[in-house]
């Protein structure tokens, strides 16, 4: 599981919740006013059904290279993780391995419903579709043995 790795190397965030709190990125219309005029973040009043539509190629473009924006996809949900990698709790480099791309189970062994919901939210910028995954999800195991040939 080579992606596990990749951001454990990383110290704690302290200016993580400041981070959260900011106002910056909702403003009147619900669609704030940041740098990607395109694709701005999208209000926290905004249903996921009701962002816009993102074509994959474009998501795949902002991979946080060369300057480029800091997108994932999660469940098809595309959010700009450009400044929360800074202060993602996990690192930045786990982040910033799955740039443009889809990480959506990588994601779900770490985070509740309630991380996304929280921080998530904030992050926003459209849905989309079509965008795989480039690592196959292990199997899930809950226990080894059966209940009835435990070897007692
Ligand atoms: C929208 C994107 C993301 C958000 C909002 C987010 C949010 C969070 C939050 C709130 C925590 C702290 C959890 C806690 O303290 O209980 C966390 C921790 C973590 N996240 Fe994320 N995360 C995101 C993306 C990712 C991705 C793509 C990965 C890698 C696949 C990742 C890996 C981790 C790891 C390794 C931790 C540390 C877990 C621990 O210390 O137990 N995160 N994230």
């Amino acid at each position: 599981m080579g992606w596990m790795t990749l951001g454990s190397q990383q110290p704690p965030r302290t200016d993580y919740e400041q981070f959260l709190r900011r106002d910056d990125a909702v403003k009147a219309g619900g669609v704030a006013q940041v740098e990607d005029v395109e694709y701005p973040i999208c209000s926290k009043d905004i249903q996921n059904v009701d962002l816009p539509i993102i074509p994959a190629e474009t998501v795949k473009l902002r991979d946080g290279k060369k300057g480029s924006k800091l997108w994932i996809v999660i469940d098809e949900i595309v959010y700009d993780c450009s400044d929360f990698t800074r202060v993602h709790p996990g690192g930045d480099n786990v982040i910033q391995s799955f740039g443009g791309q889809n990480c959506s189970w990588q994601f779900w062994r770490i985070h509740s419903r309630k991380h996304l919901v929280e921080s998530g939210t904030a992050l926003r910028v459209g849905k989309t579709k079509g965008i795989g995954n480039r690592f196959k999800e292990p199997k899930k195991y809950i226990g080894l043995r059966t209940l009835d040939n435990d070897g007692w």
